[in-house]
């Protein structure tokens, strides 16, 4: 059996090039755009150079010839917008549907949430190519392996191409937060924008990258959007979370709850993340936040 993995980062290439190979006998990496891959990860590398005027989604129409010529029986997906993008197509192609935000698989099965993240379900691929998008951590001591054998495939000209109309450079927050061992999480617990300085500090003294829940980008924007944890955005596992004014609701956990050790500061001690958390600290974040960088 043949899986096909596809990525837009290098170390989610990997974690589902491992998760693949506990699938199939055979593991094939789609590397769109100059992905770099590391050594041992995928029996072969299918590399797929994007022409100057293509954008990433683009690139679904070749996906579709690699699997025509593939012919994987499972689909490992990344969950960013770009590979949802082109997956989604290579799906409608193979006649299928795409199992969505994948957390674990049980047997046959896979794990994943519906209705904004609210409840679980198991669900099993209905046609003969199972094809699924797999949020970090899913693949928890699995080991990446293969040749990486590497192949160039032609550009395949989309039917419909997206036309780039401008682009300009993101503001990035300096840490990755997918490779971040320390996360603080800032929710709506900060009145203010400037108080997020006070969970900056905090970063600074722990080395940490800071993160938000969706309320602190979409509406106020205090924060790019990229750096929201939860359902609809990034799924992380750093060793350790620190969860700041940050109530708990599971659209949020979900993208936090492998987190090796969460810590949370609320000024409600009833707040539904204190019993999610390993340590809870009742307080308010600008009294707690400073004494904790102080103390540090
Ligand atoms: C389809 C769908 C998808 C969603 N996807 C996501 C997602 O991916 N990520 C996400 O984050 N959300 C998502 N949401 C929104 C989610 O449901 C919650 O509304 C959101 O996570 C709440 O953010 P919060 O915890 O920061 O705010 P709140 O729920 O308002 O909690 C704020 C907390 O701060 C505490 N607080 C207030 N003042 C202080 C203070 N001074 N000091 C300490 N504590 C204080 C309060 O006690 C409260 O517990 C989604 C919702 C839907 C419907």
């Amino acid at each position: 059996m043949k899986a096909l993995v596809l990525a837009e980062r290098s170390d989610a290439a990997r974690e589902l090039a491992a998760g693949a190979r506990t699938m199939a006998d055979e593991v094939v990496l789609v590397a769109i755009g100059g992905l770099e891959v590391a050594d041992g990860t995928a029996d072969k590398i299918i590399r797929i150079a994007l022409p100057a005027d293509a954008v990433y989604d683009d690139a679904y129409a070749t996906v579709i010839s690699v699997f025509d010529a593939e012919q994987p029986a499972v689909i490992l997906a990344e969950p960013t917008r770009h590979v949802k993008s082109v997956v989604g197509r290579v799906a409608a192609h193979a006649n299928t549907s795409v199992i969505t935000d994948v957390m674990s698989f049980e047997g046959v099965g896979a794990r994943s949430l519906y209705f904004g993240g609210v409840a679980e379900r198991v669900q099993k691929a209905a046609g003969d190519v199972a094809v699924y998008t797999v949020g970090a951590g899913a693949f928890e001591g699995a080991e990446a392996s293969g040749a990486n054998a590497v192949e160039e495939v032609a550009w395949v000209a989309p039917a419909s191409a997206v036309r780039l109309v401008s682009s300009k450079p993101r503001a990035l927050s300096g840490v990755d937060l997918n490779k971040a061992d320390v996360v603080v999480a800032a929710g709506r617990g900060f009145a203010e924008e400037p108080e997020l300085d006070l969970a900056r500090a905090l970063c600074d003294k722990l080395g940490a990258g800071l993160a938000c829940s969706r309320p602190l980008t979409e509406g106020v924007d205090w924060l790019p959007s990229e750096l929201y944890v939860g359902v609809s955005g990034l799924m992380l596992s750093p060793k350790v979370y620190v969860a700041c004014g940050i109530s708990g609701q599971m659209q949020h956990m979900v993208g936090c709850n492998r987190a090796g050790t969460m810590f949370a500061i609320n000024k409600d001690k009833n707040a539904p993340v204190f019993k999610q958390c390993d340590y809870g600290l009742v307080g308010d974040v600008k009294d707690v936040l400073p004494a904790l960088a102080a103390a540090l």
